[in-house]
């Protein structure tokens, strides 16, 4: 059995008097797929959003590998995020987006460039490198998106529906950097109901209950 690297310890997340969740518990392994199930409404979005910093209102504790997620800044986050809603720069193209995401991660110039181009070419995204993001089709924004979460360095891997607006080949392609990434000991935490897509990397299933 692996080590645990993230643990959750009674967690609870509320907005004004409605409770999404409280009494959370949970502990997730290097090197697992965890997917997070649960009806629509049952907090699988506000639970990643909270994994990944994106939302720092709740209680409990939550524990990257003994150490508190809480006191962790951003640049030292080990985790990476593909939101359900793709999140861009303002005026940047899509090849600023990818060099400027990878910079930030101590890259060398040409490891940029060579990162840059295998995730271009994974994503068939080269005839649109010169586009602004919000000019892209659902789809090609998602594939943007989920190639700046790959470029960052990262432990964990979370993922909110990240084949949504994906074609059959770019899902194809997704599944399979999923299974490269396990076999580099990478975790991976994710919410689809497209299961269909990886199922067999599953390890594990974290189940939410309306309510909870
Ligand atoms: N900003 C917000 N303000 C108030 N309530 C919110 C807010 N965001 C989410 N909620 C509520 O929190 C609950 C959980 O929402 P969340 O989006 O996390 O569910 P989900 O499991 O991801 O649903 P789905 O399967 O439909 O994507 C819902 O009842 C939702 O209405």
């Amino acid at each position: 059995m692996s080590a645990s690297i993230l643990t959750a310890i009674n967690l609870k997340k509320k907005y004004g008097h409605k409770i999404v969740f409280e009494n959370l518990n949970f502990t997730i392994c290097e090197n697992e797929l965890v997917l997070i199930k649960g009806p629509n409404g049952s907090g699988k979005t506000t639970l990643l959003n909270i994994l990944a910093k994106y939302d720092n209102v709740w209680e409990g504790v939550l524990n990257f590998k003994n150490i508190d997620l809480k006191k962790l800044k951003l640049h030292k986050y080990p985790i990476s995020y593909i939101p359900d809603e793709p999140i861009f720069f303002e005026g940047l193209t899509v090849k600023e987006h990818l060099i400027y995401t990878a910079s930030m991660f101590g890259y060398k110039r040409d490891e940029i460039r060579e990162l840059v181009e295998t995730y271009v070419n994974l994503f068939n995204l080269k005839d649109y490198l010169n586009y602004i993001p919000s000019q892209l089709s659902k789809g090609n924004r998602q594939k943007v998106m989920i190639c700046c979460s790959l470029l960052k360095k990262f432990d964990i891997l979370i993922a909110d529906e990240p084949f949504s607006f994906l074609d059959a080949d770019s899902a194809k392609t997704l599944v399979e950097i999923f299974s490269i990434l396990k076999e580099n000991g990478k975790t991976i935490i994710l919410s689809s109901h497209e299961t269909e897509y990886f199922k067999n990397l599953i390890d594990r299933i974290l189940e939410l209950k309306r309510g909870a």
